[in-house]
C-alpha cells in the first residue's frame, strides 16, 4: 500500500477563506501583537510567516522585536500594556525564550482572552476540560487537518508520540476531546512499537530526524509528523520530519514535511487571533 499524502496548503487555504470571512464581520480589525526575544534564526522566520499571513486575511499585525538582553521585568512589562490596549486582540510569545526568562511567568502574564497559543494556565485547564474556545495552534490545525481530509476520530485508537506543553500534551487531550482513545509516548516509554503499532491516528513529535519507521506503523494508519529538522545533506541544508520516508509504504495517509502541520499552525493561529477578537469584543 501507498499512503495518500496529505498536504497542508489546501486545509490552510479553506481555515483561512473562513477566517477572512470572520475578519469581515467583525466591529474593529483584529490584530496580532507578536513578541520575539533574541535573534534565533528559525524564531525570526516563524514571526515573519505569522506577520505576513496576517496581512493576507486582514488582520493586523505588529512584531515587537526585542533584544536578547531583555529582562524579565522588561518583556513583562510590555505584555501589560498590550493586554491593556483595547486594540490588541491577540498576544502571541514566540518560544523558546532566551535562558534567563523564566517561561512561566510570561505565560501567565498574558490575558487568557488574547492568549492565541492557548499556552496561559486558564486556557490549558480549559482544553483538559474539553471546553477551551483558544486551542494551541498546532494539535488544533492536525484536528482541522483530518476533518478535511474525512480521516474519523471518534472512537478511533490514537498515539501521540511526544509529550511537550506545545505539541504532544494539547494533543493528547484535544484527541480526547474528539473521543478517540489516547496513548502518550516519550522518551521513557518501554516498548514504543507496541504503542504505535495499535494506532489509528499516529501523531508524531519528537524532534528527531526521520525518527520514526515504518515497522512500527499499523497498516493503512493515517500518520501525522510533526517534526521540523534542519538538517545537512550533501553540504546543502534541507527540512525533515520525524517520520521515515519509508513509512509511505505502510500508512494509510502521511502528512509531508514541509508542506504540511507547519502550514496549520499559522493558519490555526489566524483563527485563534478572530476568535480572540471576538471574545474582546463580547467582553466590551
Ligand atoms: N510543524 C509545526 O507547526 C511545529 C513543529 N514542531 C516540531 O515538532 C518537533 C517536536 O517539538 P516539541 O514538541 O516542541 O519538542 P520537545 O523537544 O519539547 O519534545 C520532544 C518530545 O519527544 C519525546 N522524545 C524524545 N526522544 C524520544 C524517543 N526516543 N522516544 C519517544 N519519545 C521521545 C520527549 O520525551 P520526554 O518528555 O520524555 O523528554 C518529548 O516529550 C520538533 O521537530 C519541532 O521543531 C514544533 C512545534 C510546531
Ligand atoms: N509561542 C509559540 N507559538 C508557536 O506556534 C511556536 C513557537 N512558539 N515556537 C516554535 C514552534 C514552531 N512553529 C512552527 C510554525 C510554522 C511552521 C511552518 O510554517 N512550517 C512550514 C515551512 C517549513 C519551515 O521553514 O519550517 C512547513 O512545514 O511547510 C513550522 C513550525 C511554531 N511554533
Amino acid at each position: 500500500m501507498t499512503a495518500r499524502l496529505l498536504p497542508g496548503a489546501p486545509v490552510a487555504d479553506a481555515l483561512l477563506a473562513r477566517v477572512a470571512g470572520r475578519v469581515r464581520v467583525l466591529a474593529q480589525v483584529p490584530r496580532l501583537a507578536l513578541v520575539r526575544v533574541g535573534d534565533d534564526p528559525a524564531s525570526v522566520s516563524y514571526v515573519r510567516s505569522k506577520d505576513k499571513k496576517a496581512r493576507e486575511v486582514g488582520i493586523d499585525s505588529e512584531v515587537h522585536a526585542l533584544p536578547e538582553t531583555t529582562t524579565q521585568a522588561e518583556l513583562l512589562a510590555l505584555l501589560a500594556r498590550l493586554n491593556a490596549d483595547p486594540a490588541v486582540s491577540g498576544i502571541l510569545v514566540q518560544l523558546p525564550l532566551p535562558a534567563h526568562i523564566a517561561e512561566e511567568p510570561v505565560l501567565l502574564a498574558v490575558d487568557p482572552a488574547k492568549d492565541v497559543d492557548g499556552f496561559h494556565p486558564f486556557n490549558v485547564a480549559q482544553m483538559w476540560a474539553g471546553h477551551a474556545r483558544l486551542n494551541p495552534c498546532t494539535p488544533a490545525g492536525i484536528l482541522e487537518l483530518l476533518d478535511f481530509y474525512g480521516i474519523p476520530v471518534a472512537g478511533q485508537r490514537a498515539a501521540v508520540v511526544g509529550r511537550s506543553e506545545i505539541v504532544g500534551r494539547p494533543m493528547a487531550a484535544m484527541l480526547l476531546g474528539r473521543d478517540a482513545t489516547v496513548t502518550i509516548a516519550h522518551s521513557r516509554t518501554a516498548d514504543l512499537g507496541a504503542v504505535t503499532r495499535e494506532a489509528d491516528i499516529l501523531v508524531v513529535a519528537v524532534g528527531r530526524p526521520q525518527f520514526l519507521t515504518p515497522d512500527i506503523v499499523k497498516p493503512g494508519a493515517t500518520v501525522i509528523d510533526v517534526g521540523i529538522n534542519r538538517i545537512e545533506v550533501g553540504g546543502k541544508g534541507k527540512i525533515v520530519g520525524d517520520v521515515h520516508p519509508d513509512v509511505v509504504q505502510v500508512a494509510g495517509g502521511l502528512t509531508p514535511v514541509p508542506g504540511g502541520v507547519g502550514l496549520l499552525t499559522v493558519a490555526q493561529l489566524m483563527a485563534n487571533t478572530v476568535t480572540a477578537a471576538e471574545l474582546v469584543q463580547a467582553r466590551g
